[in-house]
């Protein structure tokens, strides 16, 4: 049983709330993006007009990216956003932040620095490991409580999403509270169910792929994106050299030998690309998979025309559609088209159900709205799917309960 902010007696309680606003970033290192920030104001306003004293945990990239940078711009954003001063420290558990923490008063917010800036926070701990981490041993002197509203991370074992939670009282914020509504009873949304994955995790997908047809969860599942490219591939189709590099550069050529045991499991219940867009003379030119492989360079950028017509045929008797990762490069105005037209056909459906950090910008860019539930998160959300528990969740779960107020 996971306890939420209806639980928690909020009033002068000191919460370390772990966040998940991992963002695109602009070339000067500031946030590109604000709506993961905008999704966790419920949560923050909530517990501050209860008199909470709110210390905001999060991360940002990860060590070496371009997008590695400091949550400054992030705090200067949620002050906006929260309509109220929201202090910003460049320090997570050092004596600078305690002292930090250990000032604000009820009604108060400070965000504290990336936490992996901090080495072990990039690392994967059992939860007891993680309670031993300098982060999780600096705080939790200053902190009473801790809340987790960072769904779209909980795939992850380190210290300020499990450790955290094992020394102190733990409760969901309102972003984890519905994700794991939405999430954990998929098996009870209507027949017929269909799967469509698409995007860049190849491995993810195709484990959950594996599941939902094991389970019988799925009555179809459609592939599009480097996911589509992958399963044409295991069906014998030779995609050409720029696809077949862009796989193997991924690390996912082992995953052409799954996809295609997948397919021999259960052919029957997968629909494949039946043609393919390319970046031909600068313009998107479609070619049919019996005219593959494509020309020298030429890589499957997007599905086309047939394959949409194909896969709306199957939207449309579907009850239920579960969607995560985009059809193609939608960063590319020439290869929106497949994520724009499928994810639009899947809104038709009584229950539409979205995953994804990328899916979910694609759809703000291209304007495709009108979905049952939008996650916050990528692969947090296809764990879920596959009914693998979720560290975060479990670390949750088993989290100390709150001392009485007079204790
Ligand atoms: N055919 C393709 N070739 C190369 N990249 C693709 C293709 N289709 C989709 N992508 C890329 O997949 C990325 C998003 O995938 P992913 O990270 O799995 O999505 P999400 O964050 O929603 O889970 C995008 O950057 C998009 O450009
Ligand atoms: O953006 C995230 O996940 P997502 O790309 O699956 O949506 C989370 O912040 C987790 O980040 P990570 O995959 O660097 O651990």
């Amino acid at each position: 049983m996971i306890e939420t902010l209806d639980d928690l007696d909020v009033e002068g309680t000191t919460v370390g709330v772990r966040v998940d606003v991992n963002s695109p970033i602009d070339d000067d290192g500031t946030l590109a993006d604000d709506a993961r920030l905008r999704a966790h104001v419920d949560t923050l306003s909530e517990l501050l007009e209860r008199g909470g004293r709110v210390a905001v945990l999060a991360h940002q990239g990860r060590p070496g990216g371009d997008d590695f940078v400091s949550l400054e711009s992030h705090a200067n954003r949620l002050s906006t956003l929260l309509d109220q001063p929201v202090e910003y420290v460049d320090a997570t558990f050092s004596s600078a932040a305690r002292k930090t923490i250990r000032t604000l008063s009820n009604g108060d917010c400070v965000v504290l620095e990336n936490t992996r800036f901090y080495s072990e926070e990039y690392m994967e701990f059992d939860p007891e490991r993680a309670a031993q981490t300098h982060l999780v041993t600096g705080l939790e002197s200053v902190l009473d409580a801790y809340v987790n509203d960072a769904f779209a991370a909980s795939h992850r074992s380190q210290p300020s999403l499990v450790g955290l939670p094992t020394v102190l009282p733990g409760y969901a914020g309102r972003v984890m509270e519905a994700e794991l509504d939405v999430l954990g009873s998929i098996e009870e949304t209507p027949d017929p169910r269909v799967y469509v994955i698409g995007g860049a995790k190849v491995s993810d997908s195709i484990d959950v792929a594996w599941s939902v047809l094991e389970k019988g969860l799925a009555d179809h599942v459609i592939t599009a994106g480097v996911v589509g490219n992958v399963f044409l591939i295991a069906d014998g189709v030779d995609l050409g050299d720029a696809s077949s590099d862009f796989i193997y550069d991924q690390g996912y050529w082992d995953e052409i030998d799954r996809a295609a045991d997948l397919l021999d499991a259960y052919g029957d219940r997968i629909a494949l690309p039946r043609d393919v867009a390319v970046d031909r003379d600068g313009d998107r030119y479609e070619l049919g998979v019996n005219a593959l492989p494509p020309g020298d360079g030429e890589s499957a950028m997007d599905i086309g025309d047939s394959t949409l017509e194909y896969y709306q045929r199957i939207l449309a008797d579907a009850e239920t559609v579960i969607l995560n990762g985009p059809a193609g490069v939608f960063e590319d105005d020439r290869f929106q088209k497949g994520t724009r037209r499928l994810y639009d056909t899947a809104t038709d459906s009584s229950t539409s159900i979205v995953g994804g950090g990328d899916t979910a910008s694609a759809l703000r860019k291209l304007g495709v709205e009108g979905f049952s539930h939008v996650s916050t998160g990528g692969g947090a959300a296809l764990r879920m799917l596959t009914a693998e528990p979720l560290p975060a969740v479990t670390a949750l779960q088993n989290a100390p309960e709150q001392p009485a107020a007079d204790d």
